[in-house]
């Protein structure tokens, strides 16, 4: 097929040019490219490459089958038609009463997502085989503005004798791309009719407007989707957290808060957000008191008081408008009510001989006097058996008191752990500040990761430890105690006193008898146990009702994995988990485990510290 250059150039349809190109184009064979709009030269172009014939009757039977199910699962094409449907009906009805329409969503291969319109315009459309799930495509149909559009990325109109196929051409058409919040075509809205005269110049327009407003939906919704995930994953974070969290505007303003810290303060976390800080709980809050780590004391609904340290870093957003983190220590509680150990050996999942051999071993040393050295990695259950080891002793009664030894600047240790003698420091109480030996009277103190603690303080400690008595900083008098000493580290602590890093007479006083908690990947027959455990504890409070199942094939993926972080990521993983399944989901399978897990390449998995 030859084609001719006339030097006139057209942008516009014109009924009479373009019947006359195509009847030249069916009876001499020849393209008259420049009396007809490029785009459509360029789509009857296509058209004939792909041996189509102008002539031939369009017939359903000839249309290329679509697998419906796999469509919609393809490309996000679910979502976009659940997005696009209101948009067509609100389209369909602005324009109904001018004649008879029909309103298509074409995918990327040309076929029809979904169309809808009144009764004459759907059965013309019918005999065409433009149907949901027919194909609309160039090679199928020839020209229509859906394939012009596709191929131009821009909205375009095609009017009766400038389609291809004869038996198009008592169609007008007019059609818009839907482009995704990437930029990416994803489908063209079209509107249809057959009445030339009813086919106005601003259903272009409104079709083009339609498409816009498809797009913005498809944008408002991912957003919305990543501020819910984003907002998930901070609160499952927040909440896994062992602090007191609060976050805090640059107001004083309360903005979000952990049900731990809620708890202290004795409200609801819907009751402490949005409350100033100065007006609600602690009057001599200023932003200063975060900057210079002062401390606060704060009053809670039941009360008591609370320490507020400044522990608290600048959230700097982008518009300047500056919020902090703050982490209260709930310093104040001890000392008004005596801290009490929450978990008890029941609270301790397990399958495996390994753990009931070591739980046994705890349970004796228990029950003696001896001071005891808690051995594991990192997240493995170390407070939670020093707790429990508490709570099976006789000083069950009394405080149980935790000291991480590696959380604070030496000049806090010194004052939290000995004390401070009235007068030291502007900040003493009169009477002075009690340090956390003397809060433990009568009951345990648990040394958290003792082998990082200074070798300053590890000399104060061996003084306690040696004359069973506190002095308070800048004090003189000797407090004498009653207060049981539970250590605990991730630590080799013996390779740490060949370091020179831990002394050896310490390291002999605190390991009268030894703990040693094995990792969880050295008794795999506990992970299912435990794994169900955290699912069913954090359950409700993600919003999943129902018993939940594990298939074995993520079982098995849980059962491979090394659990670097042990027991701690696997609370974090299964919160994970149920934060990407369905609320009324009754089983967890392979797809609802996070990547890193599933695939091989284990490298990347994260480990969690404390
Ligand atoms: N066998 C278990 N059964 C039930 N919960 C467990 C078990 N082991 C650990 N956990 C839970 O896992 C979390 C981490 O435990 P814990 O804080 O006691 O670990 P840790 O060894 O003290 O950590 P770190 O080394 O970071 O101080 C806690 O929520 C704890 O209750």
């Amino acid at each position: 097929m030859k084609r001719e250059t006339i030097p006139k150039r057209r942008f516009q349809h014109n009924h009479l040019d373009s019947i006359q190109t195509w009847t030249r184009l069916v009876q001499e064979k020849v393209m008259d490219s420049d009396s007809i709009q490029q785009e459509i030269a360029s789509s009857w172009g296509r058209c004939i490459s792909s041996g189509l014939d102008p002539l031939s009757p369009i017939k359903p039977a000839n249309q290329p089958i679509v697998d419906s199910r796999r469509l919609l699962e393809q490309n996000e094409n679910g979502k976009l038609l659940d997005i696009a449907r209101l948009q067509m009906k609100q389209l369909y009805c602005s324009i109904k009463h001018n004649g008879h329409y029909i309103v298509i969503l074409t995918v990327l291969d040309g076929v029809a997502l979904e169309v809808l319109g009144d009764k004459k315009m759907l059965a013309v459309g019918e005999r065409l085989g433009v149907t949901a799930f027919g194909s609309c495509s160039e090679k199928y149909l020839g020209t229509t503005s859906a394939a012009i559009c596709m191929t131009e990325k821009r909205p375009f109109r095609v009017m009766t004798t400038e389609h291809f196929a004869q038996d198009m051409q008592e169609w007008c058409c007019s059609g818009a791309p839907i482009f995704n919040d990437c930029g990416k075509l994803v489908a063209v809205l079209n509107v249809s009719n057959i009445n030339y005269k009813a086919h106005y110049r601003y259903i272009l327009d409104l079709t083009t407007a339609t498409a816009r407003a498809i797009e913005a939906e498809i944008k408002f919704r991912k957003f919305h989707h990543m501020y819910n995930k984003t907002y998930h994953y901070l609160t499952s974070v927040l909440e896994s957290m062992p602090e007191y969290l609060l976050l805090i505007d640059n107001k004083g303003k309360i903005d979000h808060l952990n049900s731990r810290a809620a708890s202290i303060l004795g409200k609801s976390q819907q009751d402490c957000v949005g409350k100033s800080v100065v007006d609600d709980f602690a009057s001599t809050y200023t932003d200063r008191c975060l900057e210079c780590n002062a401390e606060l004391t704060w009053q809670t609904g039941k009360g008591s008081t609370v320490e507020f340290t400044s522990l608290a870093k600048t959230l700097a957003s982008r518009n300047g408008d500056n919020g902090y983190v703050g982490i209260i220590k709930p310093l104040g509680l001890v000392r008004n009510a005596g801290n009490k150990a929450g978990y008890t050996f029941s609270d301790i999942k397990y399958c495996s001989s390994l753990m009931e051999k070591v739980i046994t071993r705890a349970k004796k040393a228990a029950v003696s006097e001896l001071e005891i050295l808690i051995y594991g990695e990192s997240g493995i259950g170390k407070e939670l058996f020093a707790q429990s080891i508490h709570n099976y002793s006789h000083r069950s009664e009394g405080p149980f008191v935790t000291i991480n030894c590696a959380a604070l600047p030496i000049d806090l240790m010194q004052s939290e752990v000995f004390g401070l003698e009235e007068g030291m420091f502007n900040g003493a109480k009169r009477g002075g500040n009690p340090g956390n030996f003397e809060l433990a009277q009568g009951g345990t103190i648990l040394l958290d990761e003792i082998g990082d603690m200074p070798l300053e303080l590890q000399a104060n400690l061996l003084r306690v430890l040696q004359e069973k008595a506190v002095t308070r900083i800048g004090g003189r008098k000797q407090i004498p105690l009653d207060v049981r000493i539970i250590s605990a580290t991730n630590k080799n602590l013996y390779s740490e006193v060949m370091a020179g890093r831990f002394r050896d007479d310490l390291y002999y006083r605190l390991s009268g008898m030894a703990i040693n908690i094995p990792a969880l990947r050295d008794r795999k027959q506990d992970i299912e146990k435990l794994f169900s455990y955290f699912i069913e504890k954090h359950r409700a409070t993600m919003g999943v009702c129902g018993n939940i199942q594990i298939t074995p094939d993520a079982l098995k993926v849980l059962v491979d994995y090394d659990w670097p972080s042990n027991a701690r990521e696997m609370e974090q993983i299964a919160m994970l988990v149920l934060n990407n399944i369905q609320t009324n989901c009754d089983t967890i399978t392979i797809e609802d485990l996070p990547e890193f897990l599933v695939s091989p390449s284990r490298e990347s998995g994260y480990s969690l510290k404390k």
